[in-house]
């Protein structure tokens, strides 16, 4: 607990709290707020696109892009908090109000997925789906509003319980802050997952959505009631009228005067804020001036969050083409998420304790806006790493046919070898039950096969840009099958499986989790998506069932076929034969950490430091207002991945990523050029010292009017002396 404090600054405490170790007791209260809060946005945000998808029946794009523009609005509404904090309610009243709009935003998210309030059928699915997405869309607006208007004022506030003599500790909550935000969201994101997909409901039995939003909702309860205990020890600045309003009106002012006295006859000014002195406070046109520096030196830093926030969506689709078996543990692709809050909670701590001591302890003065260049130069890396690791991957993708090409697959169906001839193939033999390891690639729409001894030929029509398989039925002479076959590596690590009946009865095959429904003879299912791990399928013939049991990895595609010579038993594992038609992910997830952990280490270097360097450069009465700055800079870096991915639009996913890597490092050139110009300033020394002047001007000015009084008085006594002497003189 020891402190070494800056002799020059006032030691004069902040609040009422009490201290422990040197710091305010009153922001153990806005950690914990924090942490609930946090724990209910990631929480909340971690099931949002399955909700869309699979409970308001959206399809993939609409719910995408409706989850994106609430992620946007969420940066933007800071902007709107922090001119109410600042100007009109102060941040701790702006806290508590908006975190009822957002505890109300999150009951509606809650309600809105109850499926039974509209399930008048008992069906499973509501009757009235308008009801679930407005009340959803309503309940997404107030979060919004919500999280995104608390947002810069927690920070500032919590910032603020310190005095200014406590540096050091400020700069610890920020990162204990940090914590705290990655704490709320791990545990959020591995939870709230885990409640979706229990099942529950009044009339049927559904995927617990409502239980996935109301433990967010409670959590956020939880933190605004913790907040409010908290209520007696903070310190809480007054606001300061409407700043933003005076702001602007004070720039206004200078441009015009600037422009009203652009000839040369008018000297020049220091700054084109100075143009405001006529009208304005020096001490407002010294805030403005500070702000605007921050907000110039903010310009390049939306690009660091266009890449860092593509780990929600590129990263998490990358993984969902890589192998997710960590032994016996098995991660799903949007789990992989999670490892940036572990590293996070891992990092802060060994950067803080121990790399920036280190790096002090060399000499080196590793200033904040030296670490964000250095964050942003270690995000580029990730990104470099995900080229790699992509190009690892595509190496063992398959080759699908490109739109003038088709590609074709044999499956013998029947219980003989038979030889294939094809165009511009060696002879193809197949046994009993064998399909082709791999797909032939035809440049021709139609091709010539014979089939068998002595040879039975076809001229078979080949679809374009699309893969098919050819069945030759038991008896060649009979009519050949052609499949469609998927032309594409199945979503979300999924395994696409269908059945082929080559039995002369209809079989039935089924899982808990799918069923592929009547087979009739000589005829095949449709595709079914099954996820990762052992599955144990069951066959059934009339009265007669056996069991096949086989493990899937990640993101492949089979076909199965049930041939004529299958006996139903205990078992038909021997019998069933499996055509891998494109093989499971086989480049391992665990690849992906190297670019997580560059991307977590740019974040902490970055990110944290530059929420605390956000809240040492601003004004007293513009702390809001520049942490709603810098939150404004991750919304920019948002819609910047949009328009470049769609512009882009590049045919290689790696070259993208090396894409965002480049612009990141060419940004991080010009931002370490505008920070080398960047001076730090201490805004409440510079604000002592402006109100000392206007005290000493008042001074001065007491003392002028005093000393013009005596010499007006003087004057006067004078002019009545003469006065009296003339009228002596006259009367003499
Ligand atoms: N590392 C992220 C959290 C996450 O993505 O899980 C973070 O700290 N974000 C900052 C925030 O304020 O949410």
């Amino acid at each position: 607990c020891t402190d070494k404090e800056d002799p020059k600054k006032g030691k004069e405490k902040r609040g009422t709290s009490k201290e422990v170790c040197g710091y305010p007791l009153s922001i153990f209260f806005i950690v914990v707020n924090e942490f609930c809060e946090r724990f209910s946005y990631y929480g909340m945000r971690a099931v949002l696109v399955l909700y869309f998808k699979y409970f308001l029946r959206w399809d993939d794009d609409l719910a995408t892009s409706i989850y994106h523009t609430f992620v946007a609005l969420c940066y933007l509404t800071p902007i709107l908090g922090a001119i109410v904090a600042d100007s009109w309610l102060g941040k701790f009243k702006t806290i508590i109000y908006l975190s009822i709009v957002y505890a109300i935003g999150q009951v509606a998210m809650a309600v809105s997925a109850i499926h039974d309030i509209t399930d008048t059928d008992r069906d499973g699915t509501p009757d009235n789906m308008t009801f679930h997405v407005v009340l959803s869309m309503v309940g997404l607006f107030l979060i919004a509003l919500g999280t995104g208007g608390i947002k810069p004022c927690v920070a500032a506030f919590g910032g603020d319980q310190f005095s200014d003599h406590q540096d050091r500790q400020r700069r610890t909550f920020f990162s204990v802050f940090y914590l705290c935000i990655n704490g709320g969201s791990l545990l959020s994101t591995i939870i709230t997952p885990i409640l979706r997909a229990q099942d529950c409901g009044i009339h049927s039995q559904q995927k617990c959505y409502s239980l996935a939003f109301g433990v967010p909702a409670a959590l956020m309860l939880v933190a605004l009631v913790v907040f409010i205990v908290g209520s007696g020890m903070y310190y809480k600045a007054e606001p300061q009228g409407n700043i933003m309003l005076d702001v602007c009106k004070c720039i206004g002012f200078a441009i015009k005067n600037r422009y009203r006295h652009r000839s040369n006859q008018y000297p020049k000014r220091q700054h084109w804020m100075d143009w405001a002195e006529e009208k304005y406070d020096k001490l407002l046109i010294a805030q403005i001036k500070m702000v605007l520096k921050v907000l110039f030196l903010y310009i390049p830093l939306p690009m660091f969050w266009t890449l860092f926030d593509q780990k929600g969506s590129r990263w998490t689709l990358q993984a969902t083409t890589m192998n997710g078996y960590f032994g016996s543990l098995v991660i799903q692709p949007d789990q992989m998420q999670t490892v940036n809050p572990i590293l996070i909670l891992t990092l802060v701590p060994i950067m803080d304790s121990v790399i920036y001591p280190l790096i002090n302890k060399c000499g080196l003065n590793f200033t904040p806006l030296k670490r964000m260049t250095v964050g942003m130069l270690l995000a580029a890396i990730a990104f470099v790493c995900a080229a790699l690791v992509q190009i690892e991957i595509d190496k063992t993708l398959p080759t699908f046919p490109s739109t003038s090409q088709s590609q074709l697959k044999l499956l013998n169906m029947g219980s003989e070898t038979v030889t294939i001839k094809m165009p511009g193939n060696d002879p193809l033999n197949l046994t009993a039950a064998q399909a082709s390891n791999e797909y032939f690639t035809f440049e021709a729409g139609q091709i010539n096969i014979s089939v068998g001894h002595p040879e039975v030929r076809n001229t078979i029509s080949l679809a374009k840009g699309q893969r098919q398989t050819l069945l030759i039925p038991l008896t060649i002479t009979d009519e050949w099958l052609m499949t469609d076959d998927i032309t594409s590596k199945p979503q979300e690590g999924n395994n696409a499986i269908r059945f082929v009946n080559g039995m002369k009865t209809a079989v039935n095959v089924s899982i808990p989790a799918a069923n592929f429904g009547l087979i009739e003879p000589f005829s095949y299912s449709n595709y079914s998506l099954i996820k990762n791990g052992k599955v144990t399928f069951t066959l059934w013939s009339g009265s007669q069932s056996c069991e096949y049991s086989t493990d899937f990895g990640f993101g492949s595609s089979y076909t199965f076929f049930i041939p004529s010579t299958l006996v139903f038993g205990p078992n038909c594992q021997e019998s069933i034969t499996a055509a891998e038609d494109i093989k499971p992910n086989s480049v391992h997830m665990a690849l992906q950490i190297p670019q997580y952990f560059f991307i977590t280490a740019g974040e902490v270097m970055f990110s944290v430091t530059g929420l605390e360097f956000s809240y040492s450069q601003a004004p007293s009465n513009m702390k809001a207002v520049l942490q709603a700055g810098w939150l404004f800079t991750v919304a920019i870096g948002n819609f910047i991945v949009l328009i470049v991915a769609e512009l882009a639009k590049l045919p290689k996913q790696w070259a993208e990523y090396v894409l965002f890597a480049s612009l990141l490092v060419a940004v991080c050139f010009i931002f370490s050029i505008m920070a080398y110009f960047y001076t730090y300033i201490d805004p409440a020394e510079i604000e002592a010292q402006f109100k000392k002047n206007v005290n000493e001007d008042d001074e001065d000015n007491k003392h002028k009017l005093q000393k013009t009084e005596v010499e007006m008085n003087k004057r006067d006594s004078i002019k009545c002396h003469d006065e009296d002497d003339k009228d002596k003189q006259t009367k003499m």
